[in-house]
């Protein structure tokens, strides 16, 4: 696969003196989706904003389909689609025109049948007519989803999209994601939804104070940064564990009706199988065990307060 966005040592020293980026590193494939995820203030808005060409680099490069931000601005620009975190839209106008006008700005020939396959994807078409203000907030959003799309970007940008959206509307956004994707539509997403993160993305990339902490697929990502829990619910009550379990990671919980057992499954061994001999060893009778994979928002967490630290 080509990648269809490059970045490379990109930084950004604001006015002020505070440095956002601090040397970011990226390469995006073309029609992978990609999430980005980082707590407030960590560069996501900064990043997107300057591949964007909305907010000027202090150094580094930017390519969009081969063509330098800075150098090739038209060319790179008209590649992109933004769905800024905002809702900036005009009130008085139908949305067809303010799809329609979109696509007149990146300098495209008017194509009524791509606004009208634009609106239809999004569940529009019914709303055409209909003034902006009209539109519930859900419908707002995907406006700005449908005209960033009127010039037909290879890649397109959700900065929080789904920010304040409740939960039917959220699904339906990330049903429009994924038809985008089967149409071959590049999407970097950035959000505080981690659930979300960890359904709808190919790759997640880790961003924290400036720079990128990892960028992986999602799924090696869960695999290696994996803890799985072991739970053991047992067939009587016990007060207390014996000692000699003491510094094994072993927690007693639900009244003495469980045990919690943590594991890496980075480790060669795991330790269950001695741990389950060694508990019927001392005559703990078990009822029923399950595992439990850590979340994303566990592996994220993790990996951005190690960086703090
Ligand atoms: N115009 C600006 N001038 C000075 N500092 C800024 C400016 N814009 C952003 N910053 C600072 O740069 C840092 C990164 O901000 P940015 O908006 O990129 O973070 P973010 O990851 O998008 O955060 P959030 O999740 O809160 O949107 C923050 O410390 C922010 O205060």
């Amino acid at each position: 696969m080509a990648s269809i966005l490059e970045i490379d040592g990109l930084k950004k020293r604001y006015d002020s003196g505070h440095e956002a980026l601090s040397g970011v590193d990226l390469k995006i494939e073309e029609g992978e989706i990609l999430a980005l995820l980082g707590p407030n203030g960590a560069g996501k808005t900064t990043l997107i904003s300057i591949i964007c060409g909305l907010v000027n680099p202090s150094s580094g490069q930017v390519r969009v389909g081969g063509h330098d931000i800075g150098r090739d601005y038209r060319k790179a620009r008209a590649l992109i689609g933004l769905v800024p975190q905002e809702i900036a839209l005009e009130p008085f106008e139908t949305v067809w025109n303010v799809v329609r006008f979109s696509r007149g700005l990146f300098g495209k020939p008017r194509d009524d049948a791509h606004i009208e396959s634009v609106l239809r994807s999004l569940s529009l078409w019914d709303k055409r007519s209909a003034q902006v203000r009209e539109l519930s907030g859900g419908m707002k959003r995907r406006v700005l989803i449908a005209k960033a799309l009127a010039h037909e970007p290879r890649i397109l940008f959700l900065d929080e999209p789904t920010a304040g959206v409740d939960v039917e509307l959220r699904r339906g956004m990330w049903e429009v994601v994924e038809g985008l994707r089967a149409r071959g539509v590049t999407i970097i997403l950035t959000t505080h939804y981690i659930e979300e993160a960890e359904e709808i993305a190919d790759r997640i990339a880790v961003i924290n104070r400036g720079q990128i902490l990892l960028v992986e697929e999602k799924a090696r990502l869960m695999a290696r940064m994996g803890q799985k829990e072991l739970r053991i619910e047992l067939q009587h009550k016990v007060d207390a564990l014996p000692a000699r379990f003491a510094d094994q990671g072993l927690e007693l919980i639900d009244d003495g009706q469980a045990i919690l057992f943590h594991y890496d499954t980075r480790g060669d061994r795991t330790g269950i199988a001695s741990l389950l001999s060694e508990l019927a060893g001392e005559g703990i009778v078990l009822r029923d065990i399950s595992t439990r994979q850590s979340s994303l928002e566990e592996i994220f967490v993790g990996l951005v307060s190690e960086d703090a630290a």
